[in-house]
């Protein structure tokens, strides 16, 4: 029997592009199935000014696929000198819809970030001011905590405090990990969301680490246990509309991936669509799809949804390719482990 459900095109609130012969290979991905996407700065240099979220865009712009309708969404890399009138011209020209905070050394391109946040209060005095929301990489960095408590030592010893001190701040606390982040969340009233990720509705640590070391599936916030990934799944098909998607699809070369240390990131752009729609199917909740993938990110973001329509056949397994292949070498797809049997349907 074919099953069917159609989608307002959804749209992707936490992606990484990249630039040069990787963004050309890695956009055409995205722009398949995605009508908008949140982009992260973490460039090297960063995306740190209004100009040059400007000057990103542009080489994005050109590298999508003729009659694309995909529209990258900007945000600013947080930095200690990070002016605030440029960030509050940034968002009422619509330059950027959003600022990033890396903690100094917490992921990828993070050596940029924020060491003291003391030092960027006023920014983000002006970003509640104005309603410009804070998207999140929410782990510590301290060596001496245990790298699976970071998340939740970062909710409780830097989050809770800045919200305390910055209340009308609207935040996304971004690719949630632990069911820790899921109750918090829940437990807010205002200004406050979380993105959560495809992989980590899909893995566990097991998938890293049992029976050899598994680089694809290594990403920051890393996996934790199975009671997490549940506890994911449960806040994703729920339809809250504190939770949507941002897949923190994060293409690497293999070369960067296979080495003795491996960087961290998870390539999902291609075979997203796919995987959520099997995640959904499986915990009986595909009706709450739409509201994860298409509905809670644009509501937060004060977008409109997409008016556009995707369509997803279920039929015979579908097949992705391994990888994708860019001027810098290959890189891997994420192989969810389980047949993928959803097509998405221009
Ligand atoms: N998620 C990751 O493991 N990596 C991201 C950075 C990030 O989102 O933390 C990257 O840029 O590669
Ligand atoms: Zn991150
Ligand atoms: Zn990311």
């Amino acid at each position: 029997m074919t099953k069917e459900i159609t989608l307002r095109r959804p749209d992707d609130w936490h992606l990484h592009l990249r630039d040069g012969a990787m963004l050309t290979a890695v956009a055409p991905e995205s722009a398949r199935h995605f009508g908008r996407a949140l982009v992260m700065p973490n460039l090297v240099p960063p995306v740190a000014t209004a100009a040059q979220a400007r000057a990103y865009r542009e080489r994005i712009m050109a590298a999508l696929p003729e009659g694309t309708s995909f529209r990258p969404q900007m945000t600013l890399y947080l930095t200690e000198e990070t002016d605030p009138d440029d960030v509050a011209a940034a968002h009422a020209d619509g330059t950027a819809l959003a600022v990033k905070l890396y903690p100094a050394g917490a992921t990828t391109n993070s050596a940029s970030g924020v060491r003291d946040i003391e030092k960027v209060r006023p920014v983000l005095a002006r970003m509640a001011e104005i309603g410009m929301p804070l998207c999140i990489h929410g782990e510590v960095t301290d060596s001496a905590i245990d790298i699976f408590d970071r998340e939740a030592v970062f909710i409780d010893k830097v989050l809770k405090p800045l919200r305390k001190a910055e209340g009308d701040l609207r935040i996304v606390l971004e690719h949630v990990t632990t069911e820790h982040a899921v109750d918090y969340i829940r437990d807010q009233t205002k200004n406050i969301a979380a993105t959560i990720t495809t992989h980590h509705l899909i893995i566990n640590r097991n998938h890293i680490l049992a029976g050899g070391i598994r680089p694809d599936y290594y990403c920051l916030p890393v996996a934790k246990r199975e009671q997490h990934r549940v506890a994911l799944v449960q806040a994703a098909i729920s339809g809250d509309a504190r939770f949507f998607l941002g897949t923190d699809s994060a293409p690497h070369t293999a070369a960067n991936k296979y080495q003795s240390c491996g960087c961290a990131g998870i390539f999902t752009a291609t075979n997203t669509l796919s995987c959520l729609a099997e995640i959904f199917e499986a915990a009986g909740k595909l009706g709450k799809l739409e509201a994860f993938t298409s509905l809670n990110g644009p509501r937060f973001y004060r977008l409109d949804p997409s008016e556009d329509r995707i369509r997803l056949v279920k039929g015979e397994p579908v097949s992705y390719p391994a990888e994708i292949a860019t001027g810098e070498g290959p890189v891997t797809v994420f192989d969810p482990g389980f047949p993928l049997h959803w097509r998405v349907e221009a």
